[in-house]
């Protein structure tokens, strides 16, 4: 990112050599000009954000054109003079133009103003990269870390073999496009991909769900329905949340499993499944297990290949590199140029994102309809971060906000408050768990 440029124009040595020791003029890239009558056509030529002008020996039609000009709106000026009054000036002051030192001049204040210009100049840079991702890509999958790339040598070799995958990691870590991308690698890839979330079953249609059902078979069964065993055929069937699954279909699930055989509800005719099973948790399976929540042996059937999706602060310089990535893809979607400051970045690589990637992309997208043109730290509303716990609630929610965006604020915290548990987060929102999964995959599957 290039450094911030002043502009120096001076035609006193003394003044000159005093500002160019200030350690904060250093910092600039520096222009200097001590052209009397050409200054302004320079300033205006060059990039500079901030400039500097000693008002003695300046023609008076040069802050005359000054007073109309565009450069008022996007340079900070500091004016140094001896104290004549000058009305030209004085207008300039008024119009916001900036500084106006009058000698003897405070070389400690004037250090610690243009520090602070330094400063802001450099968080409030645009990104270059605003409208680009410069992550690397496998599949679905977007991430350049040592975690990501070792995550993406094992789907390789996992999809070229025939077994099941059983797929652990956080919530929002990316299970799912794990799980779609070991289905894009294998040879199954132009059969269907189908996923369904076990947690979001009702207990009474599970079998249904699974193993589809025939017409007349039960009240509501009014045309035969077909399971998703039945739709992905011959390609791969995504169990995710497999330890929400009751304790009790779990075993015909691990009927299935063995004998590949299965039966619609009602049905006469055994049907046989030709479909590669992943399943996935973000829940600690040994704890499962133990807590005979989860059966052991339908564990061991599927984990034939287990796959750990590293968390997002286990992902080096993932979490600001998917930050952008994310950005200029909403960039590119609404046609806007909108960037991160380096501060945010900082403080988005810092913080830990304990809702994992899920979490880092509905954050940029709030902080996308929060921001105009440069996206601040404020602008992120993590409760982590520290700055939120200050705010009071009209920052947190900004007069005019849409409603569907608070309400995603809502879910996507609360799941975030209960470490991803979709039960405990739909009774605290008083929805349904299907509701909060159907809620869920609407805001995965935009941007
Ligand atoms: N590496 C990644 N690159 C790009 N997007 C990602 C990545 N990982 C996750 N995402 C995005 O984050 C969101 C959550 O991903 P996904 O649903 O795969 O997570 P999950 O681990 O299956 O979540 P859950 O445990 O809640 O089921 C999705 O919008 C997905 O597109």
């Amino acid at each position: 990112m290039p450094s911030p440029k002043l502009f120096i124009h001076t035609r006193d040595p003394s003044l000159a050599s005093a500002l160019l020791s200030l350690d904060s003029v250093r910092q600039f890239e520096l222009m200097i000009s001590n052209q009397a009558e050409c200054w302004l056509e320079q300033l205006t030529h060059s990039q500079c954000q901030v400039a500097i002008i000693e008002v003695d020996g300046v023609e008076k039609a040069s802050f005359l054109a000054l007073q109309n000009s565009e450069l008022l709106n996007r340079i900070e000026f500091s004016f140094f003079s001896q104290g004549e009054p000058d009305t030209l000036l004085d207008e300039l002051m008024h119009k916001g133009a900036g500084f106006h030192y009058r000698a003897p001049f405070n070389y400690s204040l004037i250090e610690a103003s243009l520090r602070e210009s330094f400063i802001e100049l450099s968080d409030n840079k645009s990104s270059a990269l605003s409208n680009t991702s410069n992550l690397d890509q496998f599949g679905q999958l977007v991430g350049s870390s040592l975690a990501m790339h070792s995550l993406y040598r094992t789907i390789r070799k996992v999809a070229a073999t025939k077994t099941n995958a059983f797929i652990i990691g956080e919530s929002g870590s990316g299970k799912e496009l794990v799980a779609n991308t070991l289905h894009i690698f294998s040879e199954r890839s132009e059969a269907p991909f189908v996923a369904i979330n076990c947690g979001a079953l009702s207990p009474e249609l599970i079998d249904s769900e699974l193993f589809g059902h025939v017409k007349g078979s039960f009240t509501g069964a009014y045309k035969d329905h077909e399971g998703v065993f039945e739709q992905a055929e011959g390609g791969t069937l995504f169990l995710d949340e497999i330890t929400e699954m009751p304790y009790e279909h779990q075993v015909k699930l691990l009927r299935v499993l063995e004998s590949g055989e299965y039966k619609p509800v009602g049905g006469q005719n055994v049907k046989i499944a030709d479909v590669r099973i992943i399943a996935a948790t973000n829940r600690c399976l040994s704890d499962a297990i133990k807590e005979e929540t989860f059966r052991e042996d339908l564990y061991f059937r599927l984990a034939q290949f287990p796959i750990s999706v590293p968390p997002l602060r286990d992902r080096e310089e993932d979490a600001s590199g998917l930050a952008q990535h994310f950005l200029a893809y909403r960039n590119a979607q609404d046609n806007t140029h909108k960037s991160l400051s380096k501060s945010t970045l900082d403080k988005i690589q810092s913080y830990s994102w304990p809702g994992n990637v899920r979490e880092l992309k509905h954050t940029i997208e709030r902080a996308c309809i929060l921001a105009n043109d440069v996206i601040k730290p404020e602008h992120l509303i993590i409760n982590s971060l520290g700055d939120d716990d200050q705010a009071d609630d009209s920052q947190k929610v900004p007069v005019g906000m849409r409603l569907d965006d608070i309400e995603k604020i809502a879910i996507t915290e609360t799941l975030k408050e209960n470490a991803g548990n979709k039960t405990d987060t739909a009774q605290q929102l008083g929805i349904s768990v299907k509701t909060l999964y159907n809620k869920l995959d609407k805001y995965d599957s935009s941007n």
